[in-house]
């Protein structure tokens, strides 16, 4: 058994069947994503593994010790698994170093000290110390947070959409900070989220969860690349089908555009983005409309394009 495991949760509402016997096993100090929409289970999940939630069936060990629920414990949740989400509040009338402090209270001082300074360091947060939480970004009262639950030393740390009051810059920031530290602490996290780019920013790991089953797990660059269905292949883009072919599909960015030689296409459509213009063209033949990326900006509305791909850039992909 692994050093967190999770085996054959099931989690049933009345009118619905949240989790479907959902396994997972975790090593000590990895990163996981569980992406998935909303809906999909993730909290229940999360509230689960850290105990505060009762399934219907299965069994969380952590460290090979049952996570006991809180219809088998008198007070429930464990100080081993710490579960942080969108609205967890700071003290409004501690500082930085206080709030962090806080969970230490009854700990040997010495060690509370030291055990702060180093939350401070690692997670970048010395010129912060003295600050109020009103005197924070909404990013950095977030990291204070977790700074604050990893205070205490958790084993474990569940991440349930914990950026979502956060701008995008705020957010991609925050999970850069936040990558290194819990590399250099050696935390174990699960992260839920229902943002995939936030998660690959994360972790190298993912889950992907689909109405409460795991429908893929494994790296960025497997998922990315070997996507199981076509609902997980148009998490990471848009898929464009191939004419004449059943199941055979490309993404934008695989697609080469020339003006000469391919299938031709007549650009219907252009939106400048950051990197470069996305095109929607109609396939002169079969009168399908795709999204293709013109990294040059080369192409305008009702230009005549050729387009072509690699064969082995084609995703083969089952509904
Ligand atoms: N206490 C509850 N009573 C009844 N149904 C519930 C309860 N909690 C969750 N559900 C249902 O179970 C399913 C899973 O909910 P959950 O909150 O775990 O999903 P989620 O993926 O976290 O969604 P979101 O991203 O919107 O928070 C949902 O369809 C939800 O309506």
């Amino acid at each position: 058994m692994s050093f967190f495991s999770v085996q054959k949760i099931r989690k049933s509402y009345p009118d619905q069947t949240a989790l479907h016997d959902f396994s997972l096993e975790i090593q000590k100090g990895s990163l996981l994503s569980i992406v998935g929409e909303s809906g999909s289970g993730k909290s229940t999940l999360l509230r689960i593994l850290a105990g505060l939630e009762k399934q219907d069936s299965g069994t969380v060990y952590l460290n090979g010790e049952k996570i006991l629920n809180p219809s088998e414990k008198l007070v429930a949740g464990y100080d081993e698994i710490k579960l942080i989400h969108q609205d967890y509040h700071l003290y409004p009338n501690s500082t930085v170093e206080e709030n962090i402090a806080r969970p230490l209270l009854l700990y040997d001082k010495k060690y509370a000290q030291e055990r702060v300074k180093t939350l401070l360091k690692q997670f970048r947060l010395n010129k912060l110390a003295d600050r109020f939480p009103r005197q924070l970004s909404g990013g950095q009262q977030q990291k204070v947070a977790i700074a604050a639950a990893l205070a205490i030393e958790p084993e474990v740390l569940l991440l349930d959409e914990p950026f979502s009051s956060l701008d995008t810059i705020q957010t991609h920031q925050l999970i850069g900070e936040l990558a290194d530290s819990f590399k250099e602490a050696q935390t174990t996290v699960i992260f839920v989220t229902h943002d995939l780019d936030d998660a690959l920013r994360l972790t190298d790991d993912l889950l992907i969860l689909q109405k409460g089953k795991i429908v893929q797990q494994g790296s960025s660059q497997e998922l990315c690349e070997q996507p199981k269905s076509r609902y997980i292949a148009r998490l990471f883009s848009p898929i464009n089908a191939i004419p004449d072919t059943d199941n055979c599909f490309i993404r934008p960015t695989d697609v080469k555009l020339r003006t000469k030689g391919g299938l031709l296409a007549h650009v219907v459509d252009s939106r400048y983005l950051i990197h470069f213009n996305s095109l929607q063209i109609r396939l002169k033949e079969s009168g399908l409309i795709w999204e293709v990326d013109d990294p040059q900006r080369r192409f305008q509305i009702g230009d005549r394009v050729y387009v072509s791909w690699d064969k082995e850039k084609e995703l083969h992909l089952a509904r």
